[in-house]
């Protein structure tokens, strides 16, 4: 067999052991599909003296960056997560000449123009499949599949610790801690959740999606991003009397615009919000993501699996290593990111959503008009509005129509100083309805 491509593996946490796991159980198949052997040259970690079932300590190394620009490595697979050091460690690697295979979604979504760059100049390959939607293949279909086409919308779960959360507070009734802990110990949540629970991670992810999708430049700063630490069992609750349920989305969107096709802008935003139970994302479960895509002529496309864990998390990796192997065994190289359409990010106030609300009134005459008056005062229209309870318990839940987000931000606002408002108690998004 002619000679091997010789992988270094940055990190060998989660994702990273069940990488070398794959690459050793499924040494022959990946042989015989790249056409020469992928052999580990090796594996760059923080504690070196951990023992690792199945893997060979003399592989080890604390010595990341020497490991990079070794002459006998020829692609490298970074899973340490971060800004840095994997953003000079994987800039290192591509200066000199070597491809890299990344699920660093926080790096890609901060500073992927930067990387993207470094690609081009030095003829490397940079692939991401994981990072977005875990095992999921989602962003090969948006990278080349669909790269004909003209993408409207891509709305989704594509956070697994959070949709894990939110599932175990909807059918169990579990606190928020407890789920939490749960997510973590299954492998699914970041080093620091709180980029699961604040919805950075899913910001990030939304921000790739975008860039991909519209061609045009979105950074994890451009994303209006809420996460679900304020969901209450309330809130949970609430959205079962509706006949929904909570989940975190991630909605990238072209905007129209009267002339020109590209559209006005796009609205990139990550936040909880209620969906009917009969839509599909509703039926998505734990860790699962799911995703739809709407384009032009394709028309709507759903991808589903799992988004998160790492098993699911090395297969998209082992995918792309294939891949990348495969174009440095043919000497074609893999497709560049192209941001020429240069939309701009619109503000999260010019997005046009729907909103739930709970508002705790005084049971008296004339709160109902008062109530709608706000709303109308705004411009903003009911679609529906009831009295749960009465005298103290007294409580109006209403659902508006379609309206710009700042709209509906200060009708929520002008709510809370009116005198027969005991208090606004939930307030959540509706989407995949109207
Ligand atoms: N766990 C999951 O379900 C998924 C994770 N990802 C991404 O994959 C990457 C890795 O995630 P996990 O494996 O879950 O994280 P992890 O925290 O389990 O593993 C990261 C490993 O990198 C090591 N590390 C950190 N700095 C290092 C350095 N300078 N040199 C050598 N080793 C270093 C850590 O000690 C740790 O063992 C992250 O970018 C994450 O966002 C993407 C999709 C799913
Ligand atoms: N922490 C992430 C891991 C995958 O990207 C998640 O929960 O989805
Ligand atoms: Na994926």
């Amino acid at each position: 067999m002619k000679p091997g491509l010789r992988v270094a593996l940055l990190g060998c946490g989660v994702v990273g052991t069940e990488v070398v796991r794959l690459l050793n159980e499924q040494a022959d198949d990946l042989a015989a599909r790249v056409g020469v052997p992928l052999e580990l040259a090796g594996i760059a970690v923080r504690r070196p003296d951990r023992v690792r079932a199945g893997i060979d300590p003399g592989l080890l190394t604390t010595d990341a960056q020497t490991l990079v620009t070794r002459d006998d490595v020829d692609l490298v697979i970074e899973v340490i997560g971060g800004i840095e050091p994997a953003r000079t460690l994987m800039l290192e690697a591509m200066k000199t000449g070597k491809s890299v295979i990344t699920a660093n979604k926080a790096l890609l979504a901060e500073d992927g123009a930067t990387l993207f760059a470094a690609a081009r100049e030095y003829g490397a390959d940079l692939y991401y499949e994981a990072s977005v939607a875990g095992a999921i293949p989602l962003l090969r279909p948006l990278r080349e599949s669909l790269v004909g086409d003209h993408v409207h919308r891509v709305l989704g779960i594509v956070n697994g610790t959070t949709n894990y959360i939110l599932d175990q507070m909807d059918t169990h009734g579990a606190g928020f801690n407890e789920a939490l802990e749960e997510a973590q110990a299954l492998g699914y949540a970041e080093a620091d959740p709180t980029a699961d629970v604040e919805g950075f991670d899913a910001a990030a992810k939304a921000a790739i999606l975008a860039q991909l999708a519209f061609h045009t430049p979105v950074t994890a700063a451009d994303v209006h991003r809420e996460g679900i630490t304020e969901v209450s069992a309330a809130d949970v609750a609430g959205a079962q009397g509706m006949d929904c349920v909570v989940k975190l989305l991630a909605i990238c969107e072209r905007i129209p615009s009267q002339d020109g096709r590209n559209g006005r802008g796009v609205s990139v935003r990550v936040y909880p919000a209620m969906i009917p139970r009969s839509h599909p994302l509703a039926s998505v479960r734990e860790a699962y993501n799911a995703v739809f895509v709407e384009a032009e002529s394709a028309g709507s496309l759903m991808f589903y699996g799992a988004g998160a864990g790492g098993a699911p998390t090395a297969s998209a990796i082992l995918g792309d290593l294939v891949a990348v192997a495969r174009n440095v065994v043919g000497g074609t190289p893999g497709p560049v990111e192209v941001t020429y359409a240069k939309l701009p990010v619109l503000p999260m106030g010019e997005t046009v959503t729907r909103y739930y609300i709970e508002v705790d009134v005084t049971d008296e005459a004339g709160v109902l008009a008062t109530v709608a008056e706000e709303f109308a005062r705004h411009g903003v229209s009911i679609q529906a509005v009831r009295q749960v309870g009465s005298g103290e318990e007294a409580q109006l839940v209403v659902v508006t129509h379609r309206a710009p987000d700042a709209a509906l931000s200060a009708t929520v606002a002008g709510l809370r100083e009116l005198e027969i408002v005991r208090g606004v108690t939930s307030v959540m998004r509706v989407e995949g309805d109207e």
